[in-house]
């Protein structure tokens, strides 16, 4: 693993992201503060709607024109939202990506692997004598076998594996220096993932870029990622090194999470689903958003604002309870 260098690529102060009425808003994202180091690998999970998505897209300032956002994000010490959008717009091209889940969505079909390699290459300011020789070097580099073939093909013409190799050849072309991954491996088997989530530590170990990975599935997290982030309900509840997370995760969500994963026990897949349901972000209460649903709530969480609590180096939840979950 890479050395992890202190200066940090993205930084994050009570960044909130509100979308909707004014006097009904849905805070979707909540009092996030967070810091990128170049060349760490940080995994995003939480249930559907906990709001991975829209603090990932909130990072880069690539969120719908609707959002409402709060607090600051500072990208290599400059804060984004305070940058004319041509500006930020020229950092997407170089100094930031994003790779998307359906990658068959994300190529033009009417378009040639080839031209759309080139394309990006092009814009990027790669010189015409060049660009053709750099799409294919770009596309070997994702492990595309027989490239000069593969840039004469469409995209209906490659496996969904191959197609999202592609996207990331694109993506990472510029070396950027945030890689943004929104679940990126989830349309694609389990072979081909890993071979996709390779792609990723390579990046990071060539270029010492910071990649965030989006995802349901924490396994991924557990083979790929440096630090991980559990969201709930639009904050963060857990944050810390994956190997203390996995290994004793403090946070009651945290573990009711991992619980439910399929897990095999003996000759049994076991799982515990989370009891309840996640809260409606329009009318949450002054206390922890888990409460209800939460085995060792007591009256407290449910009256004051939970509180963050460090537990170690990196680590902390955002939990009343004394030292996380004895
Ligand atoms: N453009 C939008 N307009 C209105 N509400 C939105 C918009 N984008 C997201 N939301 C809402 O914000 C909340 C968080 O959504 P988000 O997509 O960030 O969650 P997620 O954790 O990424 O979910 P999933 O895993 O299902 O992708 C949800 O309630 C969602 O409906």
């Amino acid at each position: 693993m890479n050395p992890i260098v202190e200066v940090p690529i993205v930084e994050v102060q009570d960044f909130g992201v509100a979308f909707g009425l004014k006097d009904r808003p849905l805070h979707a994202v909540r009092g996030v503060n967070l810091t990128v180091r170049p060349g760490e690998i940080i995994g995003i999970a939480g249930e559907s709607g906990s709001g991975k998505s829209t603090l990932c897209t909130g990072l880069i300032r690539a969120l719908a024109p609707t959002a409402r956002v709060s607090g600051r994000v500072c990208f290599d010490g400059r804060s984004l939202y305070d940058l004319p959008m041509r500006e930020v717009a020229a950092m997407h091209g170089r100094d930031i990506a994003m790779v998307l889940q359906n990658p068959m969505t994300s190529l033009d079909p009417l378009f040639t692997i080839g031209n759309q390699v080139r394309e990006v290459l092009k814009r990027r300011g790669v010189p015409g004598a060049q660009v053709r020789e750099q799409a294919i070097a770009a596309l070997k580099r994702v492990h595309i076998t027989a490239p000069e073939m593969r840039v004469g093909q469409f995209p209906h013409q490659l496996s969904g594996g191959m197609r999202q190799r592609v996207l990331i050849a694109m993506a990472t072309s510029a070396s950027p220096r945030l890689l943004v991954a929104d679940e990126p491996t989830s349309a694609l088997d389990a072979t081909i993932q890993d071979e996709i989530l390779l792609l990723f530590r390579e990046l990071r170990d060539r270029t010492n870029a910071a990649v965030l990975i989006v995802t349901h599935e924490l396994e991924v997290i557990r083979r790929v990622c440096d630090r991980v982030l559990v969201m709930y309900a639009g904050r963060i509840v857990e944050q810390g090194p994956v190997s203390t997370v996995f290994a004793a995760p403090q946070h009651p969500y945290t573990r009711a999470l991992l619980a439910s994963t399929p897990r095999i026990e003996g000759t049994e897949v076991v799982l515990t689903p989370i009891p309840g349901q996640v809260p409606d972000l329009r009318t949450l209460g002054p206390g922890c958003a888990f409460a209800d649903r939460c085995p060792h709530v007591v009256d407290p969480c449910r009256q004051f604002k939970p509180e963050f609590r460090d537990l170690g180096p990196d680590h902390r939840i955002l939990c009343r309870l004394e030292g996380g979950v004895q």
